[in-house]
């Protein structure tokens, strides 16, 4: 059994309850009110710009250029679909570039880029996983089994693809490359920033359907 099956397994909890999560539904139906849908593309841009950075640190973490190089791939692809997919959502539905992360992309955000910075390697790459791979699996899931025309088509499009799945494919790889050579308690660490993740993946998506705002 590969190490990422088995984190697949542990947090398959966690991603049914994201699969079955009504913004992923309703983005699924196409009914996801415009609101919720604003509300997440542009906390999601204030994430992307965050996550690209976790990307990079991480990358710098790697004991070779091929990983080096494969980390600021993801990255700068990072930044640019926050230019190119966010950009045209902010334009088509009037986003304003106004407002502080709301409390769960602030969570999320601030913990990849203190992992990054403060964990080993393989933990880090652990902890950066569920953005790929749950974003790939969410992205399939609503790709086959959505209601057309779908007024999020571009977004569906984007994280249902081959390219952003040959990235997904490539950061597993290096996953399961990393606890091949672990310690168990490294391969310990890794499960448990992995399932963190996952849990800020929920938070995330459940924060723009509730449009969060901090208590004070
Ligand atoms: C919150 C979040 N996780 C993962 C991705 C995938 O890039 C994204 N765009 N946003
Ligand atoms: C994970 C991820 N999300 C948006 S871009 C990106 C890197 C893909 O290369």
């Amino acid at each position: 059994m590969k190490f990422t099956d088995l984190l697949w397994a542990n947090a398959l909890p966690i991603y049914e309850q994201i699969q079955l999560h009504p913004f992923n539904q309703e983005l699924k139906e196409g009914t996801l009110p415009l609101e919720k849908f604003k509300f997440y593309i542009y906390q999601d841009s204030l994430y992307l710009a965050d996550f690209a950075k976790a990307l990079a640190v991480t990358g710098a973490k790697s004991g070779n250029s091929h990983e080096l190089l494969d980390f600021l791939g993801f990255a700068q692809n990072a930044i640019l679909v926050e230019r190119a997919l966010h950009l045209s959502y902010f334009k088509e539905y009037n986003i304003e570039h106004a407002g502080e992360k709301a409390p769960g992309c602030f969570a999320y955000t601030n913990y990849l880029m203190s992992v990054s910075a403060f964990e080993s390697y393989e933990v880090a790459v652990a902890a950066l996983l569920p953005c790929f791979w749950i974003y790939k699996k969410v992205g399939d899931y609503i790709y086959a089994n959505q209601i057309s025309p779908n007024p999020y088509q571009n977004w569906i499009n984007a994280y249902s693809g081959e390219e952003f799945g040959h990235s997904v494919q490539k950061a597993l790889d290096i996953c399961d490359r990393l606890a091949e050579s672990a310690t168990d308690n490294v391969r310990q660490k890794m499960i448990e920033a992995y399932l963190t993740a996952s849990r800020l993946e929920y938070v995330f998506w459940d924060s723009a359907y509730q449009l969060e705002q901090w208590a004070v």
